[in-house]
């Protein structure tokens, strides 16, 4: 059965203009597509044991992973919120980096949206003191991506920007939420500003999501969905981080669709 996303294709829907993307749901009835149902949801033990082997047993470094994700979200959000789509006369994005890989990510991801025209702000108000991320940090300064101070208020967000993304917390966060993310969770669950997650929607438990926790629009799993995510009701699920070597997913039986032609990310 044709959709409407097949009809017209991610950002020239003509339900998705300028004046109706805040959480129009375009895409209510999304397909549930054979790739979305075959494919394997992680929990969370077994995705610590994959990103662990990817380290130990393949080779890879951590920045090298983490720049292969975040570029996979920054193309993802391009193609779900196009620069033509947003609503606001600057292409002004909030991005919310938390205190681990989730929060790399989101830095490389800010960096690349930089590099795509958007106008990306970021809060980062826990720094691992660690070469990694000052790195990124230094990159994005360099980029002139400026960096706030404090979280806005859920009425500036709604001024100021088209979409947050979030990349608080991935697959490594456990237990109630500790400050100063518990506040910053808060006036984002209040905004109607479209939120795009990083790998997990944060706040969210890795497994069992959280009924009145974050409501994104938008889902970017990275090397495979966590469980959480059948819970995920947004328009956009995309899948990205391209890198998972064969044996890999032979082991943990991934299952992963086949990616089109050279595109780092896919829509689930
Ligand atoms: N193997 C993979 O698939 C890859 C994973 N990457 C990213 O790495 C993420 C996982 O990174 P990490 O293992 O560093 O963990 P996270 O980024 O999920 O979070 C860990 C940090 O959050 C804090 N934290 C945990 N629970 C908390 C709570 N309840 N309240 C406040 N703070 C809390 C921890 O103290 C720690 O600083 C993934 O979700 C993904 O985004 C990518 O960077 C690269 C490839
Ligand atoms: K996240």
């Amino acid at each position: 059965m044709l959709s409407v996303r097949t009809l017209f294709g991610i950002g020239t829907c003509p339900l998705a203009t300028a004046a109706n993307i805040h959480k129009t749901d375009c895409f209510n009835s999304r397909p549930a597509s054979t790739m979305a149902q075959t494919i394997k949801y992680l929990g969370q033990e077994e995705a610590q044991h994959i990103d662990e082997e990817l380290f130990s047993e393949y080779g890879f470094s951590v920045d090298q992973l983490m720049e292969l994700a975040g570029l996979s979200c920054a193309t993802a959000i391009t193609r779900a919120y196009p620069i033509t789509s947003l609503v606001k006369g600057r292409p002004s994005l909030l991005v919310i980096c938390g205190p681990g890989n989730n929060g790399g990510d989101g830095l490389v991801c800010a960096r690349h949206l930089k590099l795509f025209g958007y106008e990306p702000t970021i809060l980062y108000p826990k720094r691992p003191n660690k070469p990694l991320f000052q790195g990124l940090t230094t990159q994005c300064q360099k980029m002139e991506i400026p960096f706030l101070t404090e979280m806005p208020e859920a009425e500036v967000i709604e001024e100021a920007y088209n979409l947050v993304i979030d990349a608080i917390f991935g697959f490594s966060f456990k237990g109630a939420v500790r400050e100063p993310f518990d506040s910053i969770l808060d006036v984002l669950k209040k905004t109607t500003v479209p939120i795009a997650s990083v790998d997990i929607p944060s706040g969210w438990d890795v497994e069992q999501g959280s009924a009145d926790g974050l409501q994104p629009d938008m889902l970017i799993s990275l090397t495979a969905p966590k469980k959480s995510a059948l819970l995920f009701r947004g328009r956009y699920h995309f899948l990205g981080g391209r890198f998972v070597p064969p044996g890999l997913e032979r082991k943990y039986q991934l299952n992963l669709p086949q990616y089109p032609g050279t595109d780092c990310v896919l829509q689930l």
